[in-house]
């Protein structure tokens, strides 16, 4: 069915550059309002290509985004196709695992297939007959000016676009976001971390999960971690996260085996000594980068969501849930300001920044604790800590992870406690 929607003649143009998942979702909250929008993405539609290479293979959808999924009439779709996680796994050296519930029974994360997420995204938004989506279109430059943005498109051709609001959702590399770096008072911070990740898959034994399915397994080494997420084909998308000197240091088959060995001996024969060895070498791996930057609009032109405005390490799972939020947050306020403009941009990021550099803060700091202090001991002793509080005091203590991945409220009141805290863990010279 097609949701046709008020005529567009009068409607304003909205360009969504970038149609990765919170570009395609962003689109289907433009379009639901009636306005005109245009999706420009530089991939092909991955709804035809085979794979999508690069990225992580599945991700952690938790209740914040899935409310911004219930806003376009997208939770059930993507819920229905994604497997809760009630509690974490944690595996310990000597192959013991310990679960540890995520809260109460309807507290839970689920695991969801990002490409799929993708192409069901880019689908919905397709269902609107005021949304029109231009594959292998990717942004060269935009005037600040004019507001005139040129394409280059599959056949080499250079396209000149218009419209009167730029959405800018291509990602942490940004091509949007080069402007923003010219304008005065804008602040801007990339930080590379030592840490890379690759990832590896754990198949079904006797076409079951060679896992306990309903967890979010957690391999904690210090320096080194894996997690485990499963998929719906009964497998588990495995991450590592180690730093790249280490990587480097492991460049034979027999090395893997001795490393995991070391590290994750529960995992060989799960994973398969032969896999591990190639798989291992598939790809090589990915750089993971932080980027904070504000204000996150230009004058009443153009705006920033999702990882073009913050881009978060992933030892929270929140960079997609906070890039979701944003398009509610966003939404929000042009219910409340008329659709205008020029005040909806800067409320937005009054609004948003402060939660987003939270985010980004908060998932750094779990990255730089879990690196220096989590083992399994540490990890079984933090989270049972936390969550006997919270069972004690359940207004007055809930754990950070918690609030971020179940509250629906502002991170900031929850920022300020950890400010404090973090000062505390600083000034002790941890
Ligand atoms: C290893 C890893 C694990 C993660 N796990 C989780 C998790 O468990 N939970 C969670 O919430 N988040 C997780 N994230 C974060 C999540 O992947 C990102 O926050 C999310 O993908 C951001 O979506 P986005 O649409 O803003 O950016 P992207 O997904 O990067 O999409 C950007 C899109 O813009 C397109 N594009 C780029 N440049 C141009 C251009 N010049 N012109 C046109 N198009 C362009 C790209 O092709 C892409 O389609 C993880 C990230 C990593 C790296
Ligand atoms: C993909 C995804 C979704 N959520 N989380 C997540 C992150 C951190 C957590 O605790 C931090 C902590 C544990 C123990 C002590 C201090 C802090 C918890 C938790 O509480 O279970 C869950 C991840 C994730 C991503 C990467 C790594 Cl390496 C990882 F382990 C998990």
């Amino acid at each position: 069915s097609t949701n046709d929607s008020k005529s567009t003649s009068k409607k304003k143009v909205v360009a969504v550059v970038g149609g990765g998942l919170v570009g395609a979702l962003n689109a289907c909250y433009f379009a639901k309002r009636g306005f005109q929008v245009e999706v420009f993405e530089s991939r092909e539609d991955i709804r035809q290509a085979k794979i999508v290479k690069g990225r992580s293979i599945n991700l952690a959808l938790s209740h914040r985004g899935r409310q911004a999924l219930k806003q376009v009439g997208m939770e059930d779709t993507i819920v229905s196709k994604g497997i809760p996680m009630h509690s974490r796994m944690i595996h310990s050296l000597n192959g013991t695992q310990s679960p540890i519930p995520y809260g109460k029974k309807g507290q839970y994360i689920l695991s969801v297939d990002r490409a799929n997420l993708n192409k069901e995204l880019l689908s919905a938004a397709e269902t609107y007959s005021n949304t029109k989506l231009n594959f292998a279109h990717k942004l060269l430059n935009w005037s600040t000016e004019t507001g005139a943005m040129t394409f280059l498109r599959a056949d080499g051709a250079k396209e000149e676009i218009q419209a009167d609001l730029i959405v800018g959702c291509d990602g942490a590399f940004s091509a949007i976001r080069k402007q923003f770096l010219r304008q005065s008072r804008f602040n801007f911070s990339q930080t590379y971390i030592p840490h890379g990740y690759l990832e590896l898959t754990m198949p079904p034994i006797n076409g079951e999960f060679a896992m306990k399915p309903n967890y979010l397994h957690i391999w904690p080494r210090n320096t080194f971690m894996m997690i485990a997420l499963p998929n719906l084909d009964k497998t588990f998308t495995c991450t590592l996260f180690m730093p790249f000197d280490e990587f480097e240091n492991v460049t034979t088959g027999d090395q893997v085996i001795e490393f995991f060995q070391k590290y994750f001996p529960d995992a060989i024969p799960l994973i398969g000594a032969d896999a591990l060895k190639r798989d291992y070498f598939c790809l090589p791996a990915q750089a993971m980068v932080s980027v904070k930057c504000s204000p996150y609009h230009l004058s009443d032109k153009c705006v920033l969501m999702g990882d073009a405005a913050h881009a978060v390490v992933p030892f929270y799972g929140q960079g997609m849930n906070a890039g979701f939020e944003d398009c509610l947050v966003f939404n929000e306020i042009m219910d409340q300001l008329n659709e205008d403009f020029s005040a909806v941009l800067p409320e937005y990021t009054r609004v948003r920044v402060p939660d987003d550099h939270a985010i980004a803060d908060l998932a750094m700091y779990n990255y730089v604790e879990m690196r220096s202090h989590v083992n399994s001991k540490w990890f079984l002793f933090r989270k049972y800590v936390d969550n006997f509080l919270h069972i004690i005091m359940p207004r007055t203590i809930i754990p950070l992870y918690t609030m971020a991945s179940f509250f629906v409220i502002h991170l900031t009141p929850i920022y300020s406690t950890f400010n404090m805290i973090l000062s505390l863990y600083y000034c002790e010279g941890f």
